[in-house]
Order: C-alpha cells, then structure tokens, then sequence
C-alpha cells in the first residue's frame, strides 16, 4: 500500500470506531482487528503503520470526532509529513480543503476534565495517555516473580508488589510458553494492588461481586494458595466464562463461579447473604483511569453513561454489603479518576450505612494518596493505572 492509502484506510478505520464508539458498541481493537481481517492485501508493515496512524489519532482527538478525517486531519496539523500526504492522490484522501473540520485535540473536554478527582492535576495529564507499559503477575500457584525475572530479563520488579514484573509495552509475553503454563497473567499493577489490598486469609470466604473474565478473582486465589473459598460473580456470560479455563490453566481450584441475571443479584445470592469474609467490588465504571490502554474510553464518555455507572456502583455496594458477615471487609475498586466514582461514592455508602468504617495501612508505603475516604492511584504517582480503592469493614 502507499503511505497516502494507509491514511485513507485509517480514516475509514476511524470513521467505524467513532460510530461504535457514539453507539456504545464494539471496541476499537475490536473493530481494527475485523477491518484488517477484510484488507487481506495489507501486509504486516501497512498493518503496523495504519495501527500507529488510528491510535495516534485516537490519543489526540478528545472526544468523539464527526469524523474520521476530522480526526486524522488534526493529527496532520502537528505533522507535515502526514498532512503531505491528502494530496488526493488514488486510493488517498482528498486533498485538504480551508472549510475541511478538524476534531478537537486534547485529554479531555472541559466538562469532564472538571469531574476528576482533585488529586488529578494538569500535571498528572499527561500520563494518563502515555503508552503503557506491560505488566505480569506471578501466579504462586505455578511459579514466582524470581522465575519471571529469568524468563524476561528485560524487565524489573514492581514496586510494592512481591509478585508483579513490569516489560516494555511492546513485550508480546502471552505467547511465551510460560504463559500457557500458568506461570503468570498479564494485570496491571493497579488491579494487582487491588487484589492484594483485599488481603483474605486462607480458609476465608471471598465474593468477587464483578468477577468479569476473572483478572481479580485469580490473583487472590494465587495470594491465598488457592485455600480460601471464593465464589465470583457477574452478570456478563461471555466474561464469566473466560474464568474457568484461566483457573484451569492457574491450577486454582477454589473459583465456583455464578451467573447473576441483572436485577436478581440479591435473590440469586440469598444463600450467602451475611456470610462472608471478604467482598470485592470492582464495580462498572468510565474507565477513566485506563486511558493510556484504551485511549478511545473517552470518546465512549458521556453524562448518561457516567449517571448509569454511579448507580451501578452503588448498587453493588450495598449488595456487597448485605454479603459480608459482622466484621467483614468490603472492597470497592473501580478504574477510574473521576471523583463521583471514587471519593463521591464512599461518602454516600458510609451515610447510607452507619457503624461501617474506612480502613487505612493497605496499601505498600508511597503507592496511592489518600482520596476522602479511600485511596486514588494514579498514572503519573504510582506508575500504573488510574483505580479508587477503599477498604470498608462492616460493624460487628
Ligand atoms: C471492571 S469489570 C470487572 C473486572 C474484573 N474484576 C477483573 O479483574 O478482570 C466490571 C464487571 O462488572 C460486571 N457487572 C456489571 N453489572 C453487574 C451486576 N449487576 N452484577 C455483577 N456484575 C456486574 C460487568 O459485566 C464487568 O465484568
């Protein structure tokens, strides 16, 4: 292919992920994946180069673009080379026109920029779309971070976290026999971070009330050597059926997994009501806090969709809540940066629940800042995703 087709089929590319995106549809990997599945005549190199081109201009468009060639267009406005090339030459796109829009650059719209949690200064922007880079985690069940280290001797160790290993973004580590081993999972250290603060006990009952495909579920299985009890839920068949292969392949075999159908989640869960030890929440959100992984959850974000995510989270809270025995100790976790998710939400749970407490002390000294009652992580602070966590220990 030119280098001006790889443009034109970058904005066709551009066009399907902001309508999914307007649509809340499929997912623009999802979406880059199908479209070159039906461009067999791209190689590898054209693969690559139009790979670059749509997620470069994702990470620069704020927000939803009207187009895909607004988008690229305002990519080209901060590079010569590639505005050089709408020279309307065939199969490339038209040449530039002065009325030709340009979608707006930036981290965030205005309106939402204002949401943040306070902690989430301009000087914290940046990071939150700086490339990634790839994180493991252990799986003591099978190996140890020391195993890791000889595996992947580019990496280093993670700060704060005794089983994670952090690679170039680039690493394709999934397709290292060790994966398929069991050895380790690729999580970042957030969400390691999360499991850890969780700190069950071997012997304890856990509810993973939003197991999805299980990231969580399987790091505190590894965490208590797969001696606790932990049941993990979630409404979504296809992400919950992930689960029980990625257990396989772990060799834990303390995962039962349940299927809740939306809006029956107390009904299904009435056997275990006031029963648990532990309760994680790790509850639907914007997904601010993983821009720099999927820079196109911002143009997925709109009032609507956030008000949605506020009662979910909610909801599950207090489910949660009901699970757990007198004593017990609710998780509430969600990647995103935005304070009505965060800090906002634990202030509403502990009016709605009197006796509950907010716990401090779990997590390693010097990751996270105290965010009202819970703890923000953050890209720029502690070097991994954007998560709110707050431990919360029922009355007894
Ligand atoms: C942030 S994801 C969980 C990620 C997962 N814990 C992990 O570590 O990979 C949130 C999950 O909540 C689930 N969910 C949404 N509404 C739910 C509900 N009412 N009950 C249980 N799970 C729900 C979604 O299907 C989604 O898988």
């Amino acid at each position: 292919m030119t280098p001006a087709a790889r443009v034109q089929t970058a904005i066709e590319i551009l066009d399907v992920i902001a309508a999914s995106a307007r649509d809340g549809g499929a997912p623009a990997d999802a979406i880059f994946a199908e479209a070159m599945r039906a461009r067999r005549y791209a190689g590898s190199k054209d693969r690559r180069a139009i790979r670059g081109l749509v997620y470069d201009t994702i990470r620069r468009v704020r927000s939803v673009p009207a187009s895909g060639r607004a988008a690229m267009l305002a990519l080209a406005d901060s590079d010569a080379q590639l505005a050089a090339l709408f020279d309307g030459a065939s199969y490339g796109p038209a040449a530039i026109t002065a009325d030709d829009p340009r979608a707006e650059t930036g981290l965030a719209t205005p309106a939402l920029i204002k949401l943040f949690d306070p902690l989430v200064t301009k000087a914290e922007h940046a990071a939150m779309l700086a490339r990634a880079p790839l994180d493991l985690r252990a799986n003591r069940l099978r190996s140890s971070r020391d195993e890791l280290a000889m595996i992947f001797p580019d990496g280093e160790a993670i700060n704060g976290l005794t089983d994670g290993w952090r690679l170039p973004g680039e690493t394709a580590a999934v397709q290292n026999p060790a994966y398929a081993e069991g050895q380790f999972e690729v999580q970042d250290a957030a969400s390691q971070f999360a499991a850890a603060a969780l700190a069950a006990d071997a012997g304890q009952v856990v509810i993973d009330l939003c197991a999805g495909a299980g990231g969580k579920t399987l790091a505190i299985a590894s965490a208590t050597n797969d001696e606790a009890t932990i049941l993990a839920c979630d409404t979504n068949r296809a992400r919950l059926q992930q689960l029980a292969p990625r257990a396989h392949r772990a060799g834990a075999t303390s995962i039962e997994t349940l299927l809740l159908n939306p809006g029956q989640e107390r009904a299904m869960l009435a056997d275990q009501m006031g029963k648990a030890d532990h309760v994680i929440v790790d509850a639907p959100c914007s997904g601010s806090g993983t821009w720099r992984r999927s820079p196109e959850l911002r143009w997925r974000s709109t009032p609507a969709r956030l008000d949605r995510h506020v009662a979910d989270q909610a909801k599950l809270m207090d489910i949660g809540a009901a699970l757990l025995a007198p004593g017990g100790k609710l998780l509430y976790a969600v990647c995103s940066i935005i304070a009505r998710e965060g800090r906002a939400q634990v202030d509403d749970f502990l009016t709605r629940h009197r006796g509950w407490t907010a716990d401090t002390g779990y997590l390693p000294g010097g990751i996270g800042r105290a965010a009202g009652r819970g703890f923000l992580l953050t890209p720029k602070h502690d070097g991994c995703d954007g998560f709110f966590l707050a431990r919360l220990t029922a009355p007894c």
